[in-house]
C-alpha cells in the first residue's frame, strides 16, 4: 500500500487540515500518516483559538514517522511558526523526502490569520525551494508574487513569478475567482489550464486541504503531475456536488460522497 504524510494543524470540525487530508488520503486508498504542528478550536464560523506545537515535540513526531513508514508524498499545510518551518525543512532533507507539497495556508476563508508575519520569509526560504509542488490560492499568490491578482493574465503572471523565485512548480488555485474554479499549472517554465465547472455550493470549507492531500495521494500512487491535478480536481467537484450541509457557516465537503449508506 501506498503512504503518504500531512504535516499539518489540527481543525477541530474535521473540515480542513489534518482531518480533511486523512480523510482524502483514505478515500484514495493511501495509507495515511499525520504530524501535527498546531491545534486549532475552529468551526464553520470561523477560528477561535491557536495552540502551536513544541518545535521539539513536531520534531519527535516526524522522526518516529520517518525512522518507521517512509512517506511516498508528505503534505505540508499550516506551520504557524518559524522555528516549525525550519524543523520541517531539516527532517524533510536529513530523509530525502520526496513529492514534497507545501499548501502555503495564511489565512482561513472565515478570515483568521494562519501563518505568522514573520514566518512568511522562513516559509519562502526553507519550504517552497524543497518543494515539487507548491498550492497558493489566489490571496496567497498575491503575497508571494507582492502584485494584486485580478485576471487570468495576472494568474499567469504571478505563478510565473513564484515558479522561478523558489524553483518549484505552481498551481495557482482559482477556487477565490466568482463565477469559474480554474487553477493554473506553472511547470518547468510552461503554463496549462485546469478548467473546472463551479459547484454551487456554499459549503467550501477545506477545498485547499483536500485539493493538495488529493495531488499528495495520487503522486504517491505514481501519477504524473497533470493527471494527479486533474484526478484531484474532479475528486473535489464530486465531494462539493454531494451537497453536505453542516454547521452553521461555511460548511464542510462530503468526501464519503461514494458510499451509499449516509443514514
Ligand atoms: N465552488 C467550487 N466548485 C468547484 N471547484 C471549486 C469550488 N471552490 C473551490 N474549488 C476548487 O477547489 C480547489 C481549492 O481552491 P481554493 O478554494 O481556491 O483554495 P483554498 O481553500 O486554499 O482557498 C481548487 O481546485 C478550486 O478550483
Ligand atoms: C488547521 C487548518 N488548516 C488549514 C485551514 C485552511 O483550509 P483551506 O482548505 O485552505 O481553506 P478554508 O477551509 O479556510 O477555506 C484551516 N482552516 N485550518
Amino acid at each position: 500500500m501506498k503512504t503518504a504524510l500531512t504535516i499539518a494543524g489540527s481543525d477541530s470540525c474535521g473540515g480542513a487540515g489534518i482531518q480533511a487530508d486523512i480523510k482524502t488520503m483514505t478515500m484514495h486508498g493511501v495509507y495515511a500518516m499525520s504530524a501535527v504542528t498546531a491545534l486549532t478550536a475552529q468551526n464553520t464560523t470561523g477560528v477561535s483559538g491557536i495552540m502551536e506545537v513544541d518545535p521539539a515535540f513536531l520534531e519527535k513526531q516526524l522522526e518516529s514517522i520517518f525512522t518507521d513508514i517512509f512517506p511516498d508524498a508528505v503534505k505540508i499545510g499550516m506551520v504557524s511558526g518559524v522555528e516549525l518551518i525550519q524543523v520541517i525543512a531539516m527532517i524533510l532533507k536529513k530523509y530525502h523526502a520526496k513529492n514534497i507539497i507545501v499548501d502555503p495556508v495564511m489565512v482561513a476563508t472565515s478570515g483568521s490569520k494562519l501563518l505568522a508575519d514573520q514566518a512568511v520569509e522562513t516559509l519562502e526560504k526553507e519550504l517552497l525551494p524543497m518543494a515539487y509542488l507548491v498550492t497558493p490560492n489566489i490571496p496567497e499568490a498575491e503575497i508571494l508574487a507582492g502584485m494584486p491578482i485580478r485576471t487570468q493574465e495576472d494568474m499567469e503572471k504571478a505563478a510565473e513569478y513564484i515558479g522561478t523565485k523558489f524553483g518549484c512548480n505552481v498551481l495557482l488555485k482559482g477556487g477565490h475567482q466568482l463565477n469559474e474554479a480554474n487553477d493554473l499549472l506553472w511547470k518547468d517554465g510552461k503554463i496549462s489550464w485546469f478548467y473546472g465547472e463551479r459547484i454551487n455550493n456554499p459549503n467550501t470549507h477545506g477545498t485547499g486541504c483536500t485539493l493538495s492531500s488529493a495531488i499528495a495521494s495520487n503522486l504517491a500512487k505514481g501519477y504524473s503531475l497533470e493527471i494527479s491535478i486533474e484526478k484531484a480536481k474532479n475528486y473535489i467537484s464530486l465531494a462539493l456536488a454531494a451537497m453536505l450541509d453542516l454547521g452553521q457557516g461555511n460548511g464542510p465537503m462530503n468526501h464519503a460522497f461514494s458510499i451509499t449508506d449516509q443514514k
